[in-house]
């Protein structure tokens, strides 16, 4: 029975339970199958998708399997010479290099999608010149607690912990705020909020590829990035600049999300590229990084976003929900794929 189990292959994927080593026991109680599964990424999405499969392989009818799935998720490395943060264990920096393509409506979605996969998620907004996290997370008007010279992060309908820049300043004065500025409250933002045990932390990043982004190499342990374009030309060629500065400094690029990569008329269903066709998908298969997702322009998105029903847009539209939870199941067994960081093994010297 174990080896027909670690034959079922996940889908979507060429991994099967046995390469994942995710059996931890299956055990026959009177009628019922008790299996216990535990991967190095959420994956309670895949309930239903797992019991008929162990259904299938082993004999039993679905209704007397009793399948829990479990995570274990790692802390991965980071760059040299950068601590981890505790409480944090994967930092995943969303970027594009053009304003407007959907950065953080994807840091949003992605963040939901892992959230009810069965993560931890934090969501941290650094785009000062438009913080739209709490907003689209549904926390506008809350503001972070604080405790013992710390903040704590508001929580969104989602589970999402929550910290923006919008919550600390006055986003008329911060547009005019020089770089170091900006730099200095991301770190603050980050180092000064208690986060709790936290799988994943998305970064949103302000548009470009300036001062921001270089202290997110040089002072902030980025596991990985994630980049937001539309396929219009002039957006894919500031992509592409991102995409070049992650390079540079050595953060690895999960893949690219195309963003409004069409538009599907609601009354008719015929779908137009208002911004130019596979441009995203074009752009990924030059670079040679992983095309995450196809997101279309749609109501529904736009809608949810302004209202902060992210919650309700992944429990009532499908095809949008399933596009998000594939690219974000893809960031998490992108993350899982990468090596570790065993620092917190040994003790740490904790600078106050
Ligand atoms: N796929 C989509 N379908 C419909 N509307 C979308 C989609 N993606 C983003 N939008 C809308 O486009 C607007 C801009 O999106 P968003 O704020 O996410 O962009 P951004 O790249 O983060 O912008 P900024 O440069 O200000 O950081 C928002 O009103 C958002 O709701």
């Amino acid at each position: 029975m174990q080896t027909a189990i670690a034959a079922i292959t996940l889908p979507h994927t060429q991994r099967s339970l046995g390469s994942e080593k995710a059996l931890v026991s299956a055990d026959v109680r009177g009628s019922d199958l008790h299996v216990v599964l535990r991967f190095a990424y959420p994956a309670q999405h895949l309930q239903a998708a797992l019991t008929d499969a162990i259904a299938a392989a082993t004999g039993h009818a679905a209704a007397n399997i009793q399948l829990q799935i479990d995570s274990n998720i790692a802390v991965h490395k980071v760059q040299q010479g950068v601590n981890t943060i505790a409480g944090v264990k994967n930092i995943i920096a969303v970027a594009s290099g053009k304003g407007g393509v959907g950065k953080s409506t994807t840091t949003t979605n992605l963040a939901i999608a892992l959230s009810n996969m069965g993560a931890r998620v934090g969501v941290l907004d650094a785009d000062i010149y438009g913080p739209s996290q709490p907003t689209m997370l549904g926390v506008a008007g809350l503001q972070p607690e604080q405790r013992d010279g710390k903040f704590i992060p508001v929580v969104s309908e989602s589970g999402i912990q929550t910290m923006s820049i919008g919550f600390m300043i006055d986003t008329d004065q911060a547009v005019v705020w020089r770089g170091p500025m900006v730099s200095q409250a991301l770190q603050q933002l980050l180092f000064q909020s208690q986060w709790d045990e936290v799988d994943y932390l998305f970064i949103d990043l302000p548009p470009g590829t300036g001062d921001v982004q270089l202290t997110l190499s040089q002072k902030i342990p980025v596991t990985a990035s994630v980049i937001v374009t539309t396929p219009q030309d002039i957006a894919l060629l500031d992509a592409r600049k991102a995409v070049d500065m992650f390079n540079k400094v050595n953060i690895p690029i999960l893949g690219i999300v195309e963003n409004m990569a069409m538009h599907v008329c609601s009354n008719c269903g015929h779908a137009e590229a208002i911004f130019g066709s596979d441009g995203g998908k074009a752009l990924a298969d030059k670079l040679n990084v992983p095309l995450l997702a196809q997101l279309p322009l749609s109501l529904p998105i736009r809608e949810a976003m302004d209202a902060g029903l992210g919650a309700q847009l992944h429990a009532q539209e499908h095809a949008i929900a399933d596009l998000y939870q594939q690219a974000a199941w893809q960031v998490a067994l992108k993350v899982a794929d990468m090596g570790r960081d065993f620092s917190g093994r040994f003790p740490k010297i904790v600078v106050e």
